[in-house]
Formats: structure tokens, C-alpha cells, sequence
């Protein structure tokens, strides 16, 4: 089909803005497409380059020679198990790396890096991982890749946590960018009251998480349910986490607060942004 010059115009300017707003960036390339010869936008993940420089710049101002290191979870700590696995190489950083979920304990295998584990490395000099969203006091929504338990145990056994992320999950108020809700390990048998429960106490929605893969629910490293309680408006997550907690079958919230002074955000030209607290 031959196409005239204006309807090839407006196509193009369709497809550009199609792909800037699904948060891609342009790279050049030429293509022969038929009867025309044309430079097409190639999809690159601006989130990418946020997560590499992140993720690179924690690990080298953070990891030293003989630490043990909490690894986090997610699609940001590929990243920074990437850029371990380099600098060990280069340094011999003789580390004990101790996982925070199966995928973690993936990385560290495959990245021929040394597996600890709690029980004979309880004390943790560091921590990386990954955030759904940070807020301006520093506090974190954790778990939207269903790790958020041994995250937090983790996290609460090491001297320092820094998180590491590209910058759309900066913001001044939880909930702003994140929009999947709180996620909330739950007792399988107990999947129900919770949720009851905490619609009656808090509103929202209490959304039982499905599995995209598999028919019935996501089912967790530690054989949970996660329960995304979707909110509205602003809240005192300390107030929040303290209710979510003592309602009986709720195990573990993605609510980390106050459990970091530190964050590493990565922008898509590939600058990093440190956002931290004073004690
Ligand atoms: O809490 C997590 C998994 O339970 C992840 O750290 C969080 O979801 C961020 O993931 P990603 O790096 O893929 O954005």
C-alpha cells in the first residue's frame, strides 16, 4: 500500500507519542520499510538506565571487603548484583551475600557470589534493595514483587538498608505514584477476616492477589497470600501499620518506615539523585 506523505507524517507522530508516553525514550534507527526508507524510534526502557546508575553508584559508594550483604528483590537488584559480581572479580570482596527471596538466592548463584544465611550470619553490615514507592520522610512501600517478609527481616538486621530505584518512585506522599495498594502478607486460611477486617477498620479495598500464570492466588517464598490494600488520602502509616498488624492472620506489611535513611534514585539519562535523612 502506498502511503502519501501527510497520512506517513500523522502515523509517525501517533507512534512517538504513543511510545513517550509509556515512558520510552528515542534512539535513532534506519529502516527499510518496503517502498521508503524511514529513521523509526527504537522502545528503550527509560526506567533502565534509572535503575542501572542507581543500583551501580550504591554498590560502589557502599559494598566493602568482606561485608555481609543483605540482597534485596525486584528487577532494581539485578542491577546491583550485576555490578557486585564485577567489582568481586576485579577485588576479591570475599562477601557473604544473604537472600531475601528465591530470586535472590537465584542471583547470588548465578552471579558465582558467596550464599549466607541468617542463621549462621544473623548480623548484617549492609543491605540493597528495591522500593515501590518512597515518600519525603523516607518511608517505603515494599512487596510489589511479593518479598516484602524476608525483605523486612533483612532489612531489620542490617547496620545500614540503602534502597536503589529510578526516579518515578520519588514522591512527597505514599500513594502517589503507587497505585497497587499496600501489599500485606496474609495466612492462607485467614485470607478472608483479614480482608474483612481491614476494609471495616481502615476503608479502601483489600484486594486478594492473583496469579497471572498460574489459576488462584500469588502464593509467597513463605507459602502466604498478599492482600494489596488499594487507600485513599493521606494517612499515618505508623497508625496504619500498627492496626494492619494486629489484626490476627496478617503476618507482614510492605510498610517500611523509618528502616532507611538512604535512597539512591536513578534518572533515565543515567544521573543519580541521593535522597536521605538526618538521624
Ligand atoms: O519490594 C520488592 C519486592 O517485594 C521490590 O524491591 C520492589 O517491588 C521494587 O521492585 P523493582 O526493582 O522491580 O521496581
Amino acid at each position: 500500500m502506498q502511503l502519501n506523505l501527510v497520512t506517513k507524517t500523522t502515523f509517525y507522530r501517533k507512534l512517538l507519542r504513543t511510545f513517550l508516553s509509556q515512558g520510552f525514550s528515542l534512539s535513532k534507527s534506519n529502516l527499510t520499510l518496503g517502498h521508503f526508507h524511514t529513521s523509526l524510534p527504537v522502545m528503550a526502557d527509560t526506567s533502565e538506565a534509572g535503575k542501572i546508575a542507581a543500583a551501580n553508584k550504591a554498590v560502589d559508594e557502599n559494598i566493602k571487603e568482606g561485608q555481609v550483604v543483605g540482597i534485596g528483590s525486584g528487577t532494581t537488584i539485578v542491577f546491583a548484583v550485576k555490578r557486585i559480581a564485577e567489582r568481586n572479580k576485579v577485588e576479591n570482596l570475599n562477601l557473604i551475600c544473604i537472600p531475601t527471596s528465591f530470586q535472590a538466592r537465584q542471583l547470588i548463584n548465578d552471579h558465582g557470589l558467596t550464599l549466607g544465611s541468617l542463621e549462621t550470619s544473623p548480623d548484617i553490615d549492609v543491605a540493597i534493595d528495591g522500593a515501590d514507592e518512597v515518600d519525603s520522610d523516607i518511608n517505603l512501600i515494599k512487596g510489589g514483587g511479593g518479598c516484602l517478609m524476608q525483605e523486612k527481616i533483612i532489612a531489620s538486621c542490617a547496620k545500614e538498608l540503602f534502597i536503589i530505584a529510578d526516579t518515578r518512585k520519588n514522591s512527597e506522599v505514599l500513594g502517589t505514584s503507587w497505585k497497587k495498594g499496600i501489599p500485606i502478607e496474609v495466612l492462607p486460611m485467614a485470607y478472608r477476616p483479614v480482608q474483612l477486617k481491614i476494609a471495616q477498620l481502615l476503608g479502601g479495598k483489600p484486594l486478594l492477589r492473583m496469579a497471572s500464570q498460574k489459576a488462584g492466588p500469588v502464593v509467597t517464598d513463605n507459602g502466604n497470600f498478599l492482600i494489596d490494600w488499594q487507600f485513599e488520602g493521606k494517612h499515618d502509616w505508623y497508625d496504619v501499620d500498627r492496626i494492619l498488624h494486629n489484626v490476627p492472620g496478617v503476618i507482614e506489611t510492605g510498610l517500611f518506615l523509618n528502616m532507611t535513611k538512604t535512597v539512591y534514585f536513578g534518572t533515565p539519562d543515567g544521573q543519580v539523585i541521593i535522597k536521605s535523612k538526618k538521624n
